[in-house]
C-alpha cells in the first residue's frame, strides 16, 4: 500500500508539471530529451514502475481468488469475465494487459481528479468564509449534525450543490481536455473537419467566458440559485467534458464530491492557520491543475 501511495504521489506530481501539456500536444518532443527538460523520461519511469506494481497485484489475485465465490473487487470480476470469454473462444479483448490498463486508468483518472477538486474546495472556502458559513447554516438546518448525508439530500441542499458547481467551474482541474480524432468527415458550425483530424472538446474555456458568467473570476455560488432559492444546473459548466468520450466516472465523482464535501462541512470548520489570513490560491498546472500545498486549521464542529 505504501509503495502504491508513493508511486501515485510521484505520478500526480509529474502530471502537474507544465511541460506535460506540451508533450501531450506535441508527443514527438520526447525525442529531444535531453537536452530539453520535458520530464518525459521521469514520467515514463514512474509509469513502468506503476505497470510492474499492477501486474504484481494481478498475480496475487490470480493465486488467491475463487471463481465460484462472489468477486472481492474489480480485478477478481475481470479475471472471472476473462476466463469465461477464453472458454467461449472470445478472449482477444479481455487480456491481462487490458486488465492492467483498465485498473491503471481507473486509479489514474479517478483518484487525483477528485482529490484536486476537494483541495480546491477547501482553499476556496478558506478564502470565502461567508460561503462556508452559509453552507454550515444550510447543513445544520436541513440535516443536523448527527444524521449521515445521502444522495437523496441533494434536492434539500441547493447551496451545497451550487457551491460544488462553482468549485468545478473555477477549478478546471483538467485545463486542456484529452485529445481525440474524428473517425469520419464532419461539419460543425459550417466548418469541415476532415477524417482523422485531432480534436479537443475544450470545455474549460467556457468556464471563464464573460459572456456566460458575470465576473467569472469571482467565486459566487449564488449565481446558480434562483429567486425561489432552488439550485439551477448550468449547462455551460462542463468539468467532465462532453460527448461520447466524456468522463466515464462522472456519476461516481459527483457522488464523491457531494458526500465528501457535505460531510466535511457538516463535521468540520476550516480556518486559516493564524485565524485571520487565508492561504493565497496559487495554482500549479500541467495535465492536471491543482492548488500548491497549503496549510489550514481543521476544527471539529460541535
Ligand atoms: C472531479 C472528478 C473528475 C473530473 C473533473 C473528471 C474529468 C474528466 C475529463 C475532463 C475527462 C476527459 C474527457 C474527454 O476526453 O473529453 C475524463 C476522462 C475520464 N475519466 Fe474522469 N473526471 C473525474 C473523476 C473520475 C472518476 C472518479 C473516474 C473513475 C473512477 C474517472 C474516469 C475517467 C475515465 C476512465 C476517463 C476516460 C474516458 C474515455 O476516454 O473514454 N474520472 N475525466
Amino acid at each position: 500500500m505504501l509503495r502504491f501511495k508513493t508511486l501515485f504521489e510521484e505520478f500526480s506530481a509529474a502530471a502537474q508539471n507544465p511541460s506535460i501539456l506540451l508533450l501531450e500536444l506535441y508527443p514527438w518532443l520526447r525525442h529531444f530529451e535531453p537536452p530539453l527538460p520535458i520530464g518525459f523520461k521521469h514520467l515514463n519511469e514512474i509509469n513502468d514502475a506503476f505497470i510492474k506494481f499492477l501486474f504484481e497485484e494481478i498475480e496475487k489475485h490470480k493465486k488467491t481468488f475463487n471463481e465460484n465465490e462472489p468477486p472481492r473487487d474489480y480485478t477478481d470480476a475481470y479475471l472471472i469475465e476473462m476466463r469465461k470469454r477464453q472458454k467461449e473462444g472470445e478472449g482477444e479483448l479481455f487480456t491481462e494487459w487490458q486488465m492492467m490498463a483498465a485498473i491503471g486508468d481507473l486509479w489514474g483518472a479517478g483518484f487525483e481528479t477528485t482529490v484536486a477538486t476537494l483541495r480546491f474546495a477547501i482553499i476556496y472556502l478558506l478564502n470565502n468564509p461567508l460561503v462556508q458559513q452559509k453552507l454550515q447554516e444550510e447543513m445544520d438546518r436541513v440535516i443536523g449534525n448527527e444524521n449521515e448525508l445521502t444522495m437523496d439530500d441533494q434536492k434539500r441542499l441547493p447551496y451545497l450543490c451550487a457551491t460544488i458547481q462553482e468549485i468545478q467551474r473555477m477549478a478546471n482541474i483538467i485545463p486542456i481536455s484529452i485529445q481525440h480524432a474524428v473517425t469520419e468527415d464532419v461539419v460543425i458550425g459550417g466548418f469541415l473537419i476532415p477524417k482523422n483530424t485531432q480534436v479537443i472538446a475544450q470545455t474549460p474555456s467556457l468556464h471563464m467566458d464573460e459572456k456566460l458568467f458575470d465576473e467569472p473570476e469571482k467565486f459566487m455560488p449564488e449565481r446558480y440559485i434562483d429567486a425561489d432559492g432552488h439550485f439551477v444546473k448550468n449547462d455551460h459548466v462542463l468539468p467532465f467534458s462532453i460527448g461520447k468520450r466524456a468522463c466515464m466516472g462522472e456519476s461516481l465523482a459527483r457522488m464523491e464530491l457531494f458526500l465528501f464535501l457535505g460531510t466535511l462541512i457538516q463535521r468540520c470548520d476550516f480556518r486559516p492557520v493564524d485565524g485571520v489570513t487565508p492561504p493565497p490560491i496559487v495554482v500549479q498546472s500541467g495535465f492536471l491543475r491543482g492548488p500548491v500545498p497549503y496549510k489550514c486549521m481543521v476544527a471539529p464542529r460541535k
